[in-house]
């Protein structure tokens, strides 16, 4: 099996750069005319699958608004996951992970390891803990051919205060983060070790040595747009992924307003790929 970074390059190829998230808001599921229950988060789920499925190149469930439904929603990810994946779509749990070590490691199997019923293509991780303390999440993503996204700059305006500060070699964190990232991503076509970089942003960290896939959320919803993304990922948008979740989903329950408007945002970041 290829490793995570040139499986998705082949499918930005094919499908176009866009990933699409699956984030069942109440109040999208209310908008939907679904119960806010986890019968209501199965519907909404079963109506995403059919209308991405082999659609896009990445689809990104938000763990958040599963695990909100305590067992019951868990149990309905692992279906969204193992029905994506079983037709080849490549899933991005976005689960934000991160803890010491040793509970990193309980993490990296639960989204990582084939044995499990979460698993997925690749997760996002936290590297706020120190960006060592990935080591086991890394470690077993690169064993099993799967990805991890770290997050480097986030979208939210909070994110500053913590990933602009300055390390003592004057790098800020973001900085530090991409570079721990690239040094993870040498001598691959695309490596597998990504980033999260919100499509928000004013500015981004230096991302000439990174070789890695660039996950760009805040399209939509957050404002981010084209516009922003070309000025943030410059000469690297091969590698790039915009993310929008409620601005798509906003177009359901039909599938068929759901498949247009993620025809419309891939139109849009078309030219990241040319
Ligand atoms: O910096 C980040 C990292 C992750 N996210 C996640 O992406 C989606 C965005 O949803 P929209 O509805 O498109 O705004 C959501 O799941 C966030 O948790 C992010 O927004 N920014």
């Amino acid at each position: 099996m290829k490793t995570f970074g040139p499986r998705l390059q082949a499918a930005m190829a094919e499908l176009g750069p866009v990933c699409v998230g699956i984030d069942p808001h109440p109040e999208l599921m209310q908008a939907w005319e679904l119960p806010v229950t986890a019968e209501g988060l199965e519907q909404f789920a079963e109506i995403c699958v059919e209308a991405f499925d082999g659609l896009v190149a990445l689809v990104k469930p938000q763990v958040a608004f599963f695990e909100a439904f305590g067992s019951q929603g868990i149990a309905v990810l692992e279906r969204t996951i193992s029905v994506l994946r079983a037709s080849g779509t490549l899933v991005l749990a976005d689960a934000k992970r991160g803890d010491i070590g040793s509970t990193m490691a309980a993490y990296a199997r639960t989204w990582l390891d084939d044995e499990s019923p979460l698993c997925s293509d690749a997760v996002t991780v936290s590297p706020f803990l120190g960006f060592g303390s990935l080591e086991p999440a890394l470690d077993l993503a690169s064993r099993n051919n799967h990805g991890v996204f770290v997050l480097a700059a986030t979208s939210n305006p909070e994110g500053a205060q913590v990933q602009l500060a300055r390390n003592t070699d004057g790098r800020s964190v973001s900085q530090t983060i991409v570079d721990e990232v690239a040094a993870r991503n040498v001598g691959e076509q695309l490596g597998s070790v990504g980033i999260v970089l919100g499509a928000t942003l004013a500015s981004a960290p230096d991302l000439t040595e990174l070789n890695g896939p660039i996950l760009l959320p805040g399209v939509g919803a957050q404002g981010g747009g084209p516009d922003e993304v070309r000025k943030l990922v410059g000469t690297h948008g091969r590698a790039a992924v915009p993310s929008a979740s409620r601005e798509i989903l906003r177009e359901g329950p039909s599938v068929t307003a759901l498949r247009d408007a993620l025809a419309r945002t891939t139109d849009s970041f078309a030219f990241l790929q040319e």
